[in-house]
């Protein structure tokens, strides 16, 4: 069971003369889609990089299945972060981008091409898998960012405003897909957007975050879920 807890976590830059992040708690049950919310620069990057080890906590500590991670690094955390400004590799195709970290990780050739095959299904990718990145639209590149995610397999996927590339009749069906794939595939999910409206029915719960502050959304399905 991988819930995800952020305990009282404060990020202070120092060029900043108000903390990006102020004595954020967060608690992710293992497998729920949570989403935090709020206008450009209210600390949401912030809290995921935190989450996800790319960003120290000034104070405050990290909590992954039960375990403080705070001294972990980003690799031994078993989170993924998907950012907003993605790359994927030019010059290889939608199935290798995908592919990737798997054959970094060294994951079996058959296992691999199940993992990949599977996540274009569910991502509406499979005629999409022998293009380049150059060959598609740009929701399907963030379609492609998501899958690389996917075929890893983390226990915790970080997601930065992944809808925020994607035309208005792909956001809904996207929010849905995500929430989907937390429950179905047992990902602890924690997603940054700037606009709620879209998540409002997918999310488990919904945050606010303002001038790094969290406060509690209007969304709590958890006591809905078994
Ligand atoms: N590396 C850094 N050094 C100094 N200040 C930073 C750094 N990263 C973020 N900040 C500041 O922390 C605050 C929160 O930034 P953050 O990027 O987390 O907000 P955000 O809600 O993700 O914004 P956006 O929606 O524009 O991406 C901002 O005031 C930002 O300028």
């Amino acid at each position: 069971m991988a819930s995800l807890s952020l305990r009282q976590v404060t990020v202070r830059f120092p060029t900043a003369s108000e903390p990006a992040l102020d004595e954020v708690d967060l608690e992710v049950p293992h497998g729920h889609f949570t989403v935090v919310c709020g206008p450009e620069r209210s600390g949401k990057s912030t809290l995921l990089r935190v989450a996800g080890g790319q960003e120290e906590a000034s104070s405050g500590s990290v909590w992954i299945g039960g375990e403080d991670v705070t001294a972990r690094s980003a690799q031994d955390r078993g989170a993924v972060l998907v950012m907003q400004h993605y790359a994927l590799y030019p010059h290889l195709s939608v199935q290798e981008n995908m592919a990737f970290a798997l054959r970094v990780a060294g994951v079996a050739e058959t296992e691999l091409q199940e993992r990949v095959r599977y996540a274009a299904e569910v991502l509406g990718l499979t005629e999409a898998l022998d293009l380049h990145p150059d060959q598609i639209t740009g929701p399907q590149r963030q379609q492609v960012a998501l899958a690389r995610a996917m075929v890893r397999r983390p226990t915790v996927l970080l997601m930065d405003d992944p809808l925020v590339a994607l035309s208005p009749e792909l956001v809904d069906a996207t929010a849905e897909l995500i929430g989907t794939l937390a429950r179905h595939l047992d990902v602890t999910t924690l997603m940054a957007c700037t606009d709620p409206a879209p998540v409002r029915a997918a999310a488990d719960t919904l945050w606010t975050l303002d001038h790094g502050r969290l406060h509690p959304g209007t969304n709590d399905h958890r006591e809905d879920r078994p």
